[in-house]
């Protein structure tokens, strides 16, 4: 079975009154297990739709996208939502915690989504709390914790039905340099030892120092940015 994720000439056009939108054009990208890519670009180049149809939200008007050996076009509504809660750990600009439920309980919740809660799950919900620094605040609830500890709970939550694909769109908004450098570093560990396929949108050019790769969007259209480019872009201050 094809794991990963891979998007093929993906096209994605708005209806706007009797006009039509291109918000992608011919979008193709394949992200290998343990692989964390960047996608950054300007505002209004296309990344949320991109992001959105590589996470089962969007159907994509043109092109595929294979996650995880499934053809998204092909599947049901309700295929598509088993997709997303099981195979994709989704990690937003804000960690959008339940503010009455502490730390442990954030990651039940999702495992009580898609099922019964096993001893097992509990088990591995505290070794994914601890491998992220959370140990000790296993029973805190969000009003307790810094800005830095909700975004890696918000890790943990997407990682508690061990998804194959990671989508987080940036991850570091809310966060100063020091919590961004973490949290970013700690996506990056999870990707590489658990062996997921990872995609980060992010405007923060001090994060892709932990990417394998980094993709630029324009207008709609996906490229790679190569690798001099971008750092002397970088330097400069042009590349966003
Ligand atoms: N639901 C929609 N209906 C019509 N046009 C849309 C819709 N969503 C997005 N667009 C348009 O599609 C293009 C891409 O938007 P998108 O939100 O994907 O960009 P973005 O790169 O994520 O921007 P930002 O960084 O500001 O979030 C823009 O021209 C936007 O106006």
């Amino acid at each position: 079975m094809t794991t990963g994720l891979q998007i093929s000439n993906v096209t994605k056009y708005y209806a706007e009154g009797s006009n039509r939108i291109s918000a992608l054009e011919k979008v193709s990208i394949s992200v290998e297990p343990g692989e964390l890519v960047a996608v950054v670009g300007p505002s209004g180049s296309g990344k949320s739709t991109f992001l959105s149809i590589a996470g089962a939200l969007l159907k994509a008007s043109e092109g595929e996208v294979n996650l995880n050996g499934h053809l998204l076009a092909k599947l049901s509504d309700k295929e598509l939502s088993n997709v997303r809660l099981k195979e994709i750990g989704f990690i937003m600009q804000s960690s959008n915690l339940v503010p009455y439920l502490n730390v442990l309980d954030q990651l039940l919740l999702v495992k009580r989504m898609s099922g019964k809660v096993k001893a097992a799950d509990r088990t591995f919900a505290v070794k994914l709390l601890e491998e992220l620094g959370l140990g000790s605040k296993l029973k805190s609830y969000p009003e307790e914790l810094s800005g830095g500890e909700k975004q890696r709970t918000a890790i943990a939550r997407a990682l508690i039905n061990n998804p194959n694909v990671i989508l987080a769109d940036e991850p570091t908004a809310s966060l100063d340099t020091k919590r961004a450098h973490e949290v970013v570093s700690l996506i990056a560990n999870e990707v590489k030892s658990r062996r997921k396929a990872a995609i980060m949108v992010t405007h923060d050019e001090r994060m892709l120092e932990y990417c394998d790769k980094v993709y630029r969007m324009e207008d709609g259209k996906l490229s790679l940015a190569e690798t001099t480019r971008l750092a002397s872009a970088a330097e400069s201050g042009s590349f966003f």
